[in-house]
């Protein structure tokens, strides 16, 4: 591993963005947060000026290509996520890209292969789920064999509530996406069809959104998946799984941690958001990224996996168009890869 510290630049400093930088500078070791860029530039120069020593950066790509930079964390909307990840890899930049990697099938397959032509492995999608300590339990849990073969998986999905222009297809590739990579990392298999269906839509979505929706995978080797996605349930921010095998299941999510009895009531509390239920697994995942880069490596999701969960999410779009199962197409990973482990 390097000795010096990681020198990192975000771009993209919205909600995640700026997550991610207050992470970098208080709760991540062996890593110093250098630059940060928007094209809010005000935005941008807020968020440097809160810390010593980062500089705001009017053009992401030329954060991108900073002498001072030695990896880049990606957390603009994903529609530039395509053109930023190859500069990444065309300066040879260790990178985190935020989920989706890029909007379509055709186009993460472009940076898999950018990657591979470049020569060695740069990227980590940020399919954080793999590092929360729930999850990776029921995923340790699964391996053992203990429970036997994994035969179900049955996730649900919330968000409060989102803004209007966050669309029917939107609700299949920015938030069914994280039920796609877990799917495909808990049975360790593909998913060879995947069908989204939709019931009447609640009152409580933007005119026209399919909200919510529900989508049932086939895994290539005879799984199953559902997956309840409802991203204006006005509840909170409720995430859980439940994987059923031969001779037990495993459930996360239940968030029974404290549990407070008081005026006539008990329960307990209910996140507001990703960033409050997840935070532990974001450490994690920075923490990761940040230790596999200094060593000249990458761990967890790579980019094969950001275009596996891509080109699930692309046929999920087209079943949601056209209400029947979609087979998932992908290039074969020998092609690419030729036999490879990447
Ligand atoms: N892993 C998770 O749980 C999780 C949670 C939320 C968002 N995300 C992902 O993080 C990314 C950002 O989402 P967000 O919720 O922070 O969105 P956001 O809208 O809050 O912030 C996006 C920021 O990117 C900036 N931006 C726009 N165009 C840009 C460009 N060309 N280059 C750089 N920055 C640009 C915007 O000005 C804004 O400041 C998305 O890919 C999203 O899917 C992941
Ligand atoms: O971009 C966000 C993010 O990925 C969250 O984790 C998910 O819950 C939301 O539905 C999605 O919109």
């Amino acid at each position: 591993m390097s000795a010096a510290p990681l020198r990192v630049g975000v771009v993209g400093v919205g909600l995640m963005g700026a997550d991610h930088a207050e992470r970098l500078v208080h709760r991540i070791a062996g890593a110093d947060l250098v630059a940060v860029s928007d094209p809010d530039t005000a935005r941008a120069a807020e968020l440097a000026d809160r810390f010593d020593g980062v500089r705001a950066v009017g053009d992401p790509l030329d954060l991108i290509a900073g002498e001072d930079v030695d990896a880049v964390l990606i957390a603009s909307p994903g529609f530039v996520h395509e053109e930023q990840v190859l500069a990444c890899v065309e300066h040879g930049k260790p990178t985190l890209c935020e989920k989706p990697l890029t909007m379509d099938s055709e186009s993460s397959l472009r940076v898999v292969q950018a990657e591979r032509k470049a020569g060695r492995p740069l990227i980590q999608v940020g399919f954080m789920r793999r590092f929360d300590p729930e999850y990776a339990e029921m995923k340790r849990l699964i391996d053992s064999g203990d429970l036997g073969r994994i035969l179900l998986v049955h996730n649900t999905h919330r968000n409060r509530s989102v803004a209007d222009s966050f669309r029917s297809e939107m609700i299949v590739r920015d938030s069914l996406v994280h039920e796609v990579d877990v799917c495909r990392w808990l049975f360790g298999d593909e998913i060879e069809t995947i069908t989204v269906h939709a019931p009447k839509p609640t009152g409580e979505a933007a005119e026209g959104v399919l909200d919510p929706q529900v989508a049932i995978f086939r895994m290539a080797g005879g799984g199953m998946a559902t997956s309840e996605v409802f991203v204006n349930s006005q509840v909170g921010y409720e995430v859980r799984c439940e994987a059923v095998a031969e001779r037990g299941n495993v459930t996360i999510g239940l968030g029974q941690s404290v549990f407070v009895r008081r005026a006539n009531q008990y329960g307990g509390r209910i996140p507001d958001d990703f960033r409050d239920r997840f935070a532990r697994a974001y450490d994690a995942e920075v923490q990761a990224w940040v230790d596999a880069s200094r060593r000249g490596e990458v761990a967890g999701p790579t980019a094969w996996d950001g275009y596996a969960a891509t080109a699930v999410c692309t046929a999920g779009m087209e079943s949601l168009a056209t209400g029947r199962p979609v087979t998932v197409a992908m290039a074969g990973r020998a092609d690419i890869f030729g036999g490879g482990d990447r």
